[in-house]
């Protein structure tokens, strides 16, 4: 695997592989899990070549977020990628990325604004300039990102419509189905700032996420149903709820009672981490 941190060496080292296959892009901001992997595996099957990038993109964290604390391992990572076959692992430093007088900002309106926009004002603006920047400097010619960040995805597809970079830069964008622990917690990198107390209580989350579904199923009014989600996690340890919500799973529009890509949506704190998950509602 080549371990590339200047742009310079980046696109002759991927137009080398394009020569032989195509490429696949994984995008992360490392502390790598099996969530990633998971990205990386479906990639390879995918693709000829994989090539994963690990970048902490100070640009979608707000002011008062994790930013510094955010883990680096990017030894341990650098073995994970490794032993999965990766070819290309692009880590730049934010210098590379924004160097002085960088002054372009990408922002894809309303589906940026609700849920965890509206918690985390900016993000999604962060979201689409660094992976916009992230195409534009590997050209895959696929990329893969999980549904446990729906809106992101809902986001880059937006953006890469947009913006004309779907073709020729990247044939087609894959949603990954969420990689889970085995109590249901969706696997997450800020999962490692949980105490012990704190992760046990958090598999509340998908726990009361599948009964408040259930209930909608049998008839409960969804916004009945995620006024008690609300609670029920509250009762079982989170400090509070940013955002419970129905809404069309495609476009995030409100949920249309006959749709069937409706999903919930939650983000809930707890012992200060931020934790966010989606489900289909069936
Ligand atoms: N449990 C998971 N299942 C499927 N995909 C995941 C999972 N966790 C992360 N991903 C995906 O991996 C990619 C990189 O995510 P990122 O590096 O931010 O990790 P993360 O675990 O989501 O971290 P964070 O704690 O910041 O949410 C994203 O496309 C993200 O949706
Ligand atoms: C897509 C991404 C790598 C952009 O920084 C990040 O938001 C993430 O890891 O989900
Ligand atoms: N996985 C999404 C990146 C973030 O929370 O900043």
């Amino acid at each position: 695997m080549q371990t590339i941190t200047h742009l310079a060496e980046l696109r002759p080292a991927t137009r080398a592989l394009q020569t032989t296959g195509k490429l696949a892009l994984v995008p992360t901001m490392g502390a790598l899990h099996d969530g990633h992997l998971k990205l990386v595996r479906e990639a390879r099957n995918a693709a000829a070549h994989v090539a994963v990038s690990i970048f902490v993109n100070p640009r979608q964290f707000g002011a008062n977020e994790d930013l510094d604390a955010y883990p680096r391992q990017l030894q341990r990572d650098a073995t994970l990628l490794e032993d999965e076959g990766v070819a290309l692992l692009w880590a730049p430093s934010p210098d590379e990325v924004y160097p002085t007088g960088y002054a372009t900002n990408v922002s894809v309106a309303g589906i940026s604004e609700g849920l965890c926009g509206s918690d985390r004002p900016g993000h999604f603006d962060g979201v689409a300039t660094v992976v916009c920047k992230l195409f534009n400097q590997v050209r895959p010619d696929m990329a893969f990102f999980g549904e446990k960040d729906w809106q992101q995805l809902v986001v880059i597809r937006r953006m890469a419509e947009d913006l004309d970079l779907t073709e020729p830069h990247v044939d087609s964008i894959h949603g990954v189905p969420i990689v889970r622990e085995p109590d249901g917690l969706a696997m997450s990198s800020r999962n490692a700032y949980l105490s012990p107390e704190n992760r046990n209580a958090a598999a509340a989350l998908p726990r009361e996420m599948r009964e408040a579904i259930r209930r909608v199923a049998e008839g409960q009014a969804a916004s009945s149903a995620t006024r008690d989600l609300r609670s029920r996690l509250i009762n079982a340890g989170f400090d509070s709820v940013d955002y419970a919500e129905i809404r069309n799973g495609a476009d995030l529009a409100p949920a249309n009672n006959a749709a069937a890509v409706n999903r919930l949506f939650v983000a809930a704190r707890i012992g200060g981490t931020r934790l966010i998950d989606n489900m289909p509602i069936i």
